[in-house]
């Protein structure tokens, strides 16, 4: 509930202009109840109308990919890209392809997006797109083609210092190929339009570990500050089996971590043994297959129709890392029962209202998602500058300063929750030093800007 009347209405409107768009309101309401203690102790955000410009999309694009299947046959998805806030940089976001893609989740994304990449301390404004396009079951060729379609159209709207686009659910080093492929073709420039892209041609090391890995490091900067405590000998399940969930399963274990459980949307296995990656990264990266597969090959594991049973597994550390709202009150209930004291966020938005309420009811150590997966877009922003200066760093100097970054968000999440009365809860942390950032560039560059 909103305890001031600036909220309450900037709220009201945002659900009288978007009605059927639950979880675009979902990630408006958590921002706008994180900031009453702000918006009180600073009228100019009231009165420069800062939150009613912020929680509209300084552009909105939807347009129609049609491509031809492999029998033949025209297909018609639909495309989006949301452009949400430019004041502190180009547009940056993922690019999302899944059949569940639509304006509402295109626009949490990109709401979420700013403060995201503005806590990475990096000049990023807030983008996000996709399509409801189902890259499952479709050949490389299929892939490829509705990739180029998609491009075709989204070329008019980005570019290196416009809109900066980068891979999200459904969305890996091959799409991003046959985009910057078509992009080029296209413009006929060559330029970082793009990030994710391949080693061979403007991409950076460490891009496609980034976010998993900065996951661990934000929840090991956080266990360090706030508990005294790590990774070492703590058991952990991960939800999803894509870029995210695997890459954190690498650097959790690398960190002294037994990661006991992995899903994907058909289920979860459960290795008592602790993950094999290799298996893992064979299923997933190479042949693209479900995740039964994992149970199939491995005596110690077995597999578990359905998404939800994951979070009843015993564990100290969860990183719900697939999608939004994969974890719900009853899934949080279960986790802190079980003695797990600890969720990071690596999906966006995967815990839904009643479960963070529960875990900071009960001293979970929550690290919400907007500061603990942003590693992603850190590097993707640090592929940008290698680009910009047409060099390429090591592994070790790219992953050097992802961890500074991570590092540097946890810290400025958990002094903004101190100033905000708030000690401890990182999401009000997040949300707050995400804002005042873009709203104070915002105020100095005028209403009509
Ligand atoms: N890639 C990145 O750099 C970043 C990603 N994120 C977020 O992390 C999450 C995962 O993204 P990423 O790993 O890149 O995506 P991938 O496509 O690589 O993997 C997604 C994983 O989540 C599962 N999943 C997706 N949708 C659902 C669903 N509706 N129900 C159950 N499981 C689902 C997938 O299972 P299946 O294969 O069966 O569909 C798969 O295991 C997303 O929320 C994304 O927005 C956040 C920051 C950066
Ligand atoms: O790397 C990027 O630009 C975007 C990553 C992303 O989509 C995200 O942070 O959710």
């Amino acid at each position: 509930m909103f305890k001031n009347d600036y909220l309450a209405r900037v709220y009201a409107q945002v659900e009288a202009r978007n009605p059927n768009e639950p979880e675009f309101l979902q990630a408006v309401r958590e921002v706008l109840e994180s900031l009453q203690t702000l918006v009180e102790k600073h009228p100019e955000y009231e009165k420069n109308g800062v939150l009613e410009r912020m929680v509209e999309p300084e552009r909105f694009i939807q347009f129609r990919v049609s491509w031809v299947d492999d029998a033949g046959k025209v297909q018609v998805n639909r495309g989006y890209r949301v452009q949400f806030n430019s004041a502190i940089g180009p547009y940056k976001g993922g690019l999302r392809l899944h059949p569940s893609v639509n304006a509402s989740v295109i626009k949490f994304l990109g709401f979420e997006q700013t403060f995201k990449n503005s806590l990475t301390g990096l000049p990023m404004g807030g983008g996000k797109g996709g399509s409801d396009f189902d890259p499952k079951g479709k050949s490389d060729a299929e892939i490829m083609r509705f990739c180029q379609s998609f491009m075709t159209e989204l070329s008019k709207h980005i570019g290196q210092f416009t809109d900066v686009p980068a891979g999200d659910i459904g969305v890996g080093g091959r799409e991003i190929g046959y985009m910057y492929g078509q992009y080029k073709r296209l413009r006929n420039e060559f330029t970082g339009v793009l990030t994710g892209k391949g080693l061979n041609w403007g991409g950076s090391l460490a891009r496609t570990e980034a976010t998993g890995y900065g996951l661990c490091y934000f929840t090991q900067e956080a266990l360090q500050c706030m508990r005294s405590d790590s990774f070492e000998g703590k058991t952990v399940v991960i939800s999803g089996s894509g870029n995210v969930a695997i890459y954190a399963c690498q650097k959790a274990t690398e960190l002294g971590a037994k990661v006991v459980a992995m899903s994907d949307s058909t289920g979860y296995v459960y290795d008592p043994n602790g993950i094999d990656l290799d298996l893992m990264k064979d299923i997933k990266e190479v042949r693209r297959a479900r995740i039964v597969e994992y149970a199939n090959a491995k005596e110690s594991a077995t597999f578990t129709e359905g998404c939800k049973g994951i979070w009843t597994i015993p564990c100290d550390i969860a990183l719900p890392c697939a999608t939004q709202n994969e974890l719900d009150g009853e899934s949080a209930k279960a986790l802190v029962a079980n003695g797990c004291t600890v969720v990071c966020e690596g999906a966006n938005m995967p815990s839904t209202p009643e479960a963070i309420e529960i875990f900071l009811a009960n001293n979970v150590l929550y690290g919400p998602a907007k500061a603990a997966n942003a590693g992603g877009v850190a590097t993707s922003g640090l592929e940008m500058s290698q680009n910009s200066l047409r060099l390429s760093w090591t592994f070790e100097e790219v992953d050097e300063r992802l961890k500074g970054i991570m590092k540097g968000i946890f810290h400025a999440a958990y002094d903004a929750s101190v100033a905000c009365d708030a000690p401890g809860n990182l999401m009000v942390g997040a949300n707050v030093a995400g804002f005042i950032k873009v709203a104070d560039s915002m105020i100095a560059q005028g209403i009509a800007y």
